[in-house]
């Protein structure tokens, strides 16, 4: 792959300052930190998201993964976490994007759309303006116990790729990618980033192996 077409990589799920650090070594743009969720495989407490997030250096993003749905309290993580991007998991229903704008400058927002349809991208276009990117997901929000991200899953990339085209932010994508099918998604969608979790770890630790593997792909 030309390097110009290669995206950036966020390792998700990061639990540890060695694993943040493995993830920089490897490659990664990017870090998931994920604070309280319904489910999932990456929750850590917010101590530890703001004791990882303190030991990276500037140029690489903390994403701060917020399940709420209310600007204030996500402001208020924000500032106990202290990272530089958050990343809302689910719907905003108090409270506005411009509302963590001005309580927060400087804090990239990344709003999550889970692909389930062709709905997607009307939502997806409604909250594109407001935001600094998307990250395109696979997820089902409808579930009594929401299923907001880690899920292992591929959803409709024809979806995402259409999303990708119609809006003007960058977009990430995510849900289940891995070492052979990271070329397909690449070229399915073009995505500005991929974001991965469930495939670079082993028994819910970051595996330096499998990250190898997938960036040697993805540079292949
Ligand atoms: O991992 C979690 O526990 C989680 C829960 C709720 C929202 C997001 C979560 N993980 C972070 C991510 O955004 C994942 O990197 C993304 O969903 C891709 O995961 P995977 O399909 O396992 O690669």
């Amino acid at each position: 792959m030309e390097a110009s077409s290669i995206p950036r990589i966020k390792i998700c799920c990061i639990s540890s300052v060695e694993e943040a650090h493995a993830a920089i070594r490897a490659g990664a743009s990017a870090l998931g930190l994920v604070s309280s969720m319904p489910s999932g495989p990456g929750v850590i407490s917010e101590p530890l998201i703001a004791e990882i997030a303190a030991t990276v250096p500037p140029p690489i993003g903390t994403f701060l993964l917020t399940c709420s749905q209310d600007a204030r309290d996500i402001i208020a993580q924000q500032r106990r976490c202290r990272t530089n991007t958050v990343q809302i998991c689910d719907r905003l229903t108090a409270g506005s994007y411009a509302d963590l704008r001005g309580a927060m400058p400087g804090v990239s927002l990344v709003q999550v759309i889970h692909v389930t349809g062709e709905e997607s991208l009307e939502e997806a276009l409604s909250v594109a303006s407001h935001v600094d990117a998307l990250l395109l997901d696979s997820g089902n929000q409808s579930l009594a116990v929401k299923e907001l991200g880690g899920t292992g899953r591929v959803h409709d990339w024809a979806i995402s790729r259409h999303i990708r085209e119609q809006v003007r932010v960058p977009v990430f994508l995510a849900g289940g990618l891995r070492p052979e099918n990271v070329g397909e998604a690449i070229r399915q969608v073009g995505p500005f980033g991929l974001d991965l979790c469930s495939s670079v770890r082993t028994d819910g630790r970051l595996d330096t192996e499998k990250l190898a593997r997938f960036f040697t792909q993805l540079r292949s």
